[in-house]
Parts: C-alpha cells; structure tokens; sequence
C-alpha cells in the first residue's frame, strides 16, 4: 500500500452514529420541514431547492413537493434537494443551540494528529455541503472545521458510483493510490476502490459484514496511514 495523502470520510455511521441521524437529526428536520418551507418560500436558495424537488419527484404543486419530501425522508432517500433542504433547517438548530454534533471519542482526535502529520482531509456524505460544515462546525470536541480542507456531496455523484470518486480525485489533485476512504457501507467502498483508492471499513457498534476486499476498524486509531 502507499503512504496516504488525503483521507476521505463518510459522517453517518462512520464520525458520528447511525442514531445520531435516524433519532435526532432526521426528526428534527422532518417536523420543521413544512412551516419552514412556507417561512422562506420566497427565498432564492429554497425556491431552487423546490424547483429541483419538483422535477425530481415529478409533482406540481408546493403541497405535493413537500409531502413527496417527507416520503423520501421517511425512506431515507438520498435525494439532493431534499439533503439541501435538511442543510437549511440543521442550520438554524445549530445556530441556535439545539443541535450538537455527538462524534464518536476516537474522532476529534484522530484528525486533529491526522491534519498535524500533514495529511489532508475531506468529507464526502449524502448530507449537503452546507449540512457538512453545520456537522463540523458544532460537534461535541468544538469547531473542527479548521482541519477539514473540503467537502463533497452528492452534486459530485451518488456515494455507490465509481465516477463520483474519480471525480473527488480528480478535484482534490491526489493520485488515488494515495486517497483513502472510510465508510461504513460496503457498497461505497467497493465503488471507492474501484477507483483506485485505499479503503477501511468503519464497522462501528460491532456490526460487521460479511467478509470483504476491505481491511477494517472499529475506531480512528487502528486506522492504517498505507
Ligand atoms: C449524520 S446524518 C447527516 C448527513 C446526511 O444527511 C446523510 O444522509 C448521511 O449520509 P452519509 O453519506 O454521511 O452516510
Ligand atoms: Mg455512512
């Protein structure tokens, strides 16, 4: 294996816990979702983000988009103007104060040493960019967005697809060889891989998978840097 440049991570499952998501965040953006839309309806961001909704879910009115967003909500469908839409409203708990991010202890650490050795790293997660940096900007070991050098969502493709980490290569100016991807989900390593990238499955909550192409972790710090 070659040495590691840049490390790519996943969120859900992978930095922070699968019940972090389907217990706290999902709800929370499920129940404001309507009064907000009718709150910033006129507003230029949201009124693309139901443009986009509209065609993707192939329905007319503003009733309908929303009603079509909360059944991919319910589905957990990674659908990219509803994760802009879910970005919007984190942002205000966030802000607020509502909403703290519960990282997994080995995290924070592990990036801070990571980002010290000069590695540079990046997310790549179904929630939007903007969701991304509300994450990282207020989780439980502070402000980490400092050591994070970029951000990938599914405007960059689907997280199962080859081309999409082409595509992060690509724009992150590393050899793949020298990427490596965390993910708790096969299915994205497996597409990570075909790429040309290194890969470690995070099998987080003892929940392992049936054997695999992939080494594997349960924390941060077994993590191997080639
Ligand atoms: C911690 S959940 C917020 C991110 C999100 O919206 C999502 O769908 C998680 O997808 P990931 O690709 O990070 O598993
Ligand atoms: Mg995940």
């Amino acid at each position: 294996m070659m040495p590691v440049e840049a490390i790519v991570l996943d969120i859900e499952g992978t930095t922070t816990s699968v019940a972090f998501a389907t217990g706290v965040l999902y709800p929370y953006a499920r129940e404001r979702l309507p009064n907000y839309v009718r709150r910033h309806r006129n507003e230029p961001e949201v009124a693309a983000i139901m443009d986009e909704a509209r065609e993707a879910g192939g329905v007319w009115n503003d009733e309908a988009v929303v009603v079509r967003m909360c059944h991919w909500m319910e589905r957990d469908q990674k659908v990219t103007p509803l994760k802009a839409l879910q970005g919007l409203i984190w942002e205000e708990g966030y802000r607020n104060g509502e909403l703290v991010t519960p990282l997994y202890p080995d995290v924070a650490p592990a990036l801070r040493d990571w980002h010290a050795l000069g590695l540079r790293l990046y997310i790549y997660s179904s929630g939007s960019v903007q969701a991304q940096q509300q994450i990282y900007g207020h989780t439980d070991a502070g402000d980490l967005t400092p050591l994070l050098s970029g951000y990938f969502d599914t405007r960059t493709g689907p997280k199962r697809e080859v081309g999409s980490y082409r595509r992060i290569a690509e724009a992150i100016g590393v050899t793949p060889r020298r990427i490596l991807f965390l993910s708790d989900v096969r299915e994205e390593l497996d597409a990570a891989r075909e790429a040309g990238w290194q890969t470690v499955w995070m099998v987080r909550e003892g929940l392992a998978g049936p054997a695999a192409a992939h080494r594997r972790a349960t924390r941060f710090d077994q993590v191997p840097l080639r």
